[in-house]
């Protein structure tokens, strides 16, 4: 079962999802937690990395342009650190991870903290499946079993999963939640991946189940992608400004019309 008013749970307490951004998406991302009713805030300086976590119920680690440069990585391990005394939840987003120094970056950092999840689109996922997967740089692109190759990564990685497509799949390696709504535009709309990887923090309330919060996050990022694409089709720069109205007009009731999942225990 979803409980569909936790939608309603986290915009009363307005949690703070500290967020280390890419340069690419940060806007989009900062507002789309804002508008699902959390509180954005990026940061890039470890000095604070502590003082910002205390203030958070999550923390998203987004590396599609993570550099290098230590300072990168030492802001990375600052908050992973800060989140994992506190016990919160940290999600990660490795974008285009099959690029080998992706690869090894990820490595690297997964030695320095402990990640409680990871959000990727199947060729992502498909890397700490252990799967060989073809990508495109950020796009994920030909045919695998999604539901077989997010078990996989669950059971390889004893992290909780978030598996984006056309279908998205989150699962624990046991339970898997599938869901089907979305919309072609949300793959046109660059940054889509983004905002679900820190809109996930905002539904990881404390004493939340985190699977199930996570499965309704990803289903309110399908719906409201779903039903902005109903109304914008062909036109990916409205569709873009309308997926930020349906995020902030969503409500449990919506989720429980439109919604399309499934859940499947092993
Ligand atoms: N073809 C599609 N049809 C329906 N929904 C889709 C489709 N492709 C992606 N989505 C939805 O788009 C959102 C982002 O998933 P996607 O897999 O595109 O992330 P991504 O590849 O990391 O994107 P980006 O790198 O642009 O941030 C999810 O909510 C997913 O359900
Ligand atoms: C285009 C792009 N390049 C690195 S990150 C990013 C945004 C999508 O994740
Ligand atoms: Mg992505």
């Amino acid at each position: 079962m979803l409980n569909y008013q936790l939608l309603d749970q986290v915009r009363a307490t307005t949690p703070v999802i500290v967020t280390f951004a890419n340069y690419v998406t940060p806007q989009i991302v900062a507002n789309a937690v804002n508008v699902i009713g959390g509180s954005p805030i990026m940061s890039l300086e470890p000095a604070e990395a502590a003082a910002l976590v205390s203030m958070a119920t999550a923390v998203t680690l987004n590396l599609g342009t993570a550099q290098s440069a230590e300072l990168d990585f030492v802001e990375l391990v600052a908050l992973g650190k800060a989140a994992n005394e506190l016990n919160l939840p940290v999600i990660i987003d490795p974008v285009a991870v099959s690029v080998p120094f992706r690869s090894q970056y990820v490595a690297r950092l997964l030695k320095e903290i402990k990640v409680d999840v990871i959000r990727g689109n199947a060729s992502e996922i498909a890397h700490f499946a252990g799967v060989a997967a073809e990508s495109r740089g950020i796009d994920a692109v030909g045919e695998v079993d999604i539901e077989a190759v997010a078990i996989a990564a669950a059971k390889n990685t004893g992290m909780l999963i978030v598996l984006s497509g056309p279908t998205d799949i989150v699962t624990d390696g046991n339970k898997v939640y599938k869901i089907k709504n979305g919309h072609e535009l949300l793959a046109a709309n660059v940054g889509s991946g983004d905002m679900l990887s820190s809109i996930l923090g905002t539904f990881l309330l404390k004493g939340q189940d985190r699977l199930e919060g996570l499965a309704l996050a990803t289903l309110s990022m399908a719906v409201a992608g779903q039903l902005a694409g109903q109304k914008n089709e062909g036109k990916p720069g409205t569709f873009s400004a309308a997926l930020l109205d349906e995020l902030y007009q969503l409500t449990p009731a919506k989720l429980e019309q439109f919604g399309d999942w499934e859940e499947i225990n092993d």
